[in-house]
């Protein structure tokens, strides 16, 4: 398993795709120890890379549905999940992740672990979605939510980044009212690990 993590992390530095960083990492495996989910929703798969890491790290009985878009990306998550042990446990739900949550929400499953690693743009959106979905003490992280120190502090926001920034601020702001709380992790881009307090 960890040759073919490490065989991952080289294709996805030789073709540019964001996985969860190094620095992040550590963060990550960190919360999904303590949880042990049995049943995970992941929004972003890429190449599958953070899907392998929560099969070899969740529960034995472990079972991730994962959302992606891109049918190429598609193509390599399965390659590689295909060749571990986990190739019965991660199911890949291709297309835009809005509408996959609502075909999810029509199944009735519920899901005890959620990881949103997609458009950053589109989180409250998401998070909205997973609400009916989400199991008591449900955990749900978010990736890059401190996006590259612009969320939080003075740094001034790059235009291109604004609306990015903006909604990511809104997020940040939904998952810390009640029933929810929130801790946000710095490591790496900033991971927000968000709890029901009620649950
Ligand atoms: C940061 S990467 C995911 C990394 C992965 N979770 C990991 O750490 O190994 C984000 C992924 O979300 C996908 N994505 C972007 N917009 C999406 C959408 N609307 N629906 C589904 N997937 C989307 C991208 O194609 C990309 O592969």
């Amino acid at each position: 398993m960890d040759e073919l993590l490490r065989e991952m992390e080289g294709y996805a530095a030789l073709h540019h795709v964001p996985i969860i960083n190094e620095r992040g990492r550590q963060a990550f495996l960190q919360v999904v120890q303590e949880a042990r989910p049995h049943r995970v929703l992941e929004i972003g798969t890429a190449i599958g890379y953070s899907s392998l890491l929560m099969a070899q790290h969740g529960a034995a009985d472990i079972d991730i549905t994962t959302l992606e878009l891109s049918d190429e990306r598609i193509k390599v998550a399965q390659g590689y999940i295909d060749r571990s042990a986990y190739a019965d446990r991660i199911h890949i739900m291709g297309g835009d992740a809005a509408e996959n949550l609502l075909k999810l929400q029509m199944t009735g499953q519920k899901f005890d672990f959620v990881f949103i690693d997609a458009a950053k743009g589109q989180y409250v959106d998401y998070f909205h979605k997973i609400q009916p979905m989400l199991a008591d003490k449900a955990v749900i992280l978010a990736d890059n939510v401190l996006f590259r120190g612009y969320v939080k502090g003075d740094v001034p926001t790059p235009r291109r980044f604004k609306t990015i920034v903006k909604r990511l601020r809104e997020y940040i702001e939904l998952v810390s009212q009640p029933p929810y709380v929130t801790e946000i992790l710095e490591n790496g881009d900033g991971l927000a690990v968000t709890r029901r307090l009620d649950t």
